[in-house]
């Protein structure tokens, strides 16, 4: 059966221009919650991704594959290269847009073997918006900006409330943002 390439961003997606307050191109993009496991410097055996902010709707993340992301002996797992593209993408239409949302639905391509050691250098976008969905897509390098493509994604990412946080996970889930750094409620558009 001939798999049917369908339109990306699906028709009806207008382009998302970033939030006034978004962070400019250079921007260093800090950790959002200590114990994430994509960006948080509190799990040993996470991601660590780290962020910047480049031209236009763009974001540049980069991570480096240890021992504890391992699926085959010496090679990253096809899940934990998924979580890398849900922080990557999250964090571009988080900081970007500056509305709470989350993953819809993520696809990922694995067109390379990504080694234990190499760095996946991972450039996300905004492609557009329609009503409460957001399109995003990023592609990920091996080693450098300009290395061969391993691992290809796209992000369907749903604008929600802040109580999504606090009623689905931990009550306390704003005053913990705020705590580090974040706070939520002055920094970011609410309504969705
Ligand atoms: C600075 C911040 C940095 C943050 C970085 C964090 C990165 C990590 C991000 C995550 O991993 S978030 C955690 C994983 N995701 C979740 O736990 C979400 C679980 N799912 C839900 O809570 C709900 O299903 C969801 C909020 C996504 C949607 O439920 P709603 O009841 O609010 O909305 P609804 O189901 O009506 O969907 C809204 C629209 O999205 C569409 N939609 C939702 N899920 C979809 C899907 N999976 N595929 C296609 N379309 C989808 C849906 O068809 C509809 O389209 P229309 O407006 O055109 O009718």
């Amino acid at each position: 059966m001939t798999k049917q390439a369908q339109p990306w961003p699906p028709a009806g997606a207008e382009p998302a221009p970033a939030h006034p307050k978004a962070p400019g191109p250079g921007s260093e993009l800090g950790v959002h919650f200590t114990e994430c496991f994509g960006c948080g410097d509190e799990l040993e055996g996470g991601l660590h991704l780290r962020s910047t902010v480049a031209d236009g709707l763009t974001v540049r993340s980069r991570f480096t594959v240890t021992k504890n992301h391992q699926g085959a002996p010496g090679l990253a797992h096809g899940g934990l290269l998924a979580c890398a593209f849900d922080e990557a993408l999250g964090t571009t239409v988080g900081n970007l847009l500056r509305r709470p949302a989350v993953t819809g639905r993520l696809e990922t391509d694995f067109r390379r073997p990504v080694p234990v050691g190499s760095t996946l250098h991972i450039e996300a976008r905004v492609d557009g918006v329609g009503g409460r969905k957001i399109y995003a897509s990023a592609d990920g390098r091996l080693d450098a900006e300009d290395g061969p493509v391993a691992v290809r994604a796209r992000g369907l990412f749903v604008m929600v409330g802040l109580e999504h946080f606090t009623s689905h996970g931990d009550p306390d889930a704003i005053e913990k943002f705020r705590e580090q750094g974040r706070p939520v409620r002055e920094d970011w558009d609410i309504n969705p």
